[in-house]
């Protein structure tokens, strides 16, 4: 059974449609949900959990309808939003135990739950002090940790890395990872960098201006298409030629190449060739991607969800160049 199941799901506001006839079936695992700012992710959640009625269409969250049964969404589902929104005079424990308490949780469960997610999410001796003293990767803590508290079984967080330095991006993922890994709570995850989701997710929604542009396994993105960083220590013009040669789409960017992946044999004609010109290979390596690629490429045949007339790259997205000119 989906866990979130939308059909031609709309949302306009004077002169602007947030989401534009979004039809979708979101399996159980971690999701995440790309698109750049003002593309709709946080209206999407909005619906989702029934805080905001859509101007046309249906959705249903754990097999629950939004607009008639959002309270019983709210019970079983977490929400971590994306602007800040946390009382700077109380302390995280202080916090949490209360939202535990909202929720319905007695005293003693709220606080324990509370302590106990609290250490998940990586807060300790802290947790005792105001929240006002925290830094950005703290509060993100705080506010997946009130997410987390109800044991819902399905948790929506938008932009849970927003403002955080690398470290606290990777901490952030990796916590992530481990609610779905560890308590089989499914996720559903907004952030505007396809890289980052690739790495943490099971399956990826894109929407662009409120419509769908994709929704498939990460796998499926990244066996399929997506762009290499091909390193090697002398030659990098002749392995470029040589590729070219082998009918691969390739162009120089810096001391590397950047090779289009067009199937698994792209691989094996990098590794041949390298071997061929009797090169050194410094590395071979997966670039993130940037969203306009996806916007450029077209959609996996067969993927879920993808609408009919097909994807429109935005003005301007990139074409790579047949041939090498080193
Ligand atoms: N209450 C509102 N009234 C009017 N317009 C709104 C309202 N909420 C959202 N919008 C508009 O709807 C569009 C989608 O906004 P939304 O916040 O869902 O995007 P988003 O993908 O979450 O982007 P961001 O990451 O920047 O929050 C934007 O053009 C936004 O200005």
């Amino acid at each position: 059974m989906p866990i979130i199941a939308t059909r031609g799901l709309t949302m306009r506001f004077p002169g602007v449609t947030a989401l534009d006839d979004l039809t979708l079936d979101v399996e159980p695992g971690i999701v995440g949900l790309v698109g750049a700012n003002g593309a709709g992710k946080s209206t999407l959640i909005k619906i989702l959990l029934g805080l905001q009625p859509a101007s046309a269409g249906q959705a249903r969250v754990l097999d629950l309808d939004v607009t008639r049964q959002g309270e019983l969404i709210r019970e079983r589902v977490g929400y971590m939003p994306e602007y800040d929104c946390l009382p700077p005079d109380v302390s995280a424990t202080e916090f949490v135990v209360h939202m535990a308490r909202m929720s319905g949780l007695p005293p003693t469960a709220a606080r324990e739950r509370a302590a106990d997610t609290l250490r998940h999410v990586g807060l300790y001796e802290e947790r005792y002090r105001p929240i006002g003293g925290y830094s950005t990767g703290m509060r993100q803590k705080v506010k997946l940790a009130q997410a987390l508290v109800h044991d819902p079984r399905l948790v929506f967080l938008d932009e849970p890395t927003n403002g955080l330095d690398p470290a606290g991006r990777d901490e952030m993922l990796e916590l992530i990872r481990r609610i779905g890994a560890e308590f089989g709570i499914s996720v559903l995850v907004t952030s505007h960098l396809l890289g980052e989701l690739e790495r943490t997710c099971d399956h990826i929604v894109i929407i662009d201006g409120g419509r769908l542009l994709r929704s498939q396994a990460v796998e499926a993105f990244t066996t399929d298409s997506g762009t290499l960083v091909v390193e090697v220590e002398e030659g990098r013009d002749a392995l470029g030629q040589a590729l070219a040669g082998a009918g691969l789409t390739v162009r120089p960017e810096g001391r590397a190449l950047l090779v289009e992946v067009a199937g698994e044999r792209t691989f094996d004609l990098i590794r041949d060739a390298v071997v061929e010109l009797d090169l050194l290979l410094i590395r071979m390596e997966r670039r993130r991607h940037h969203i306009e690629e996806v916007f450029a490429t077209p959609a996996a045949p067969g993927a879920a969800g993808v609408p009919p007339q097909g994807v429109q790259a935005p003005p301007g997205a990139a074409v790579p160049p047949r041939g090498y000119q080193g």
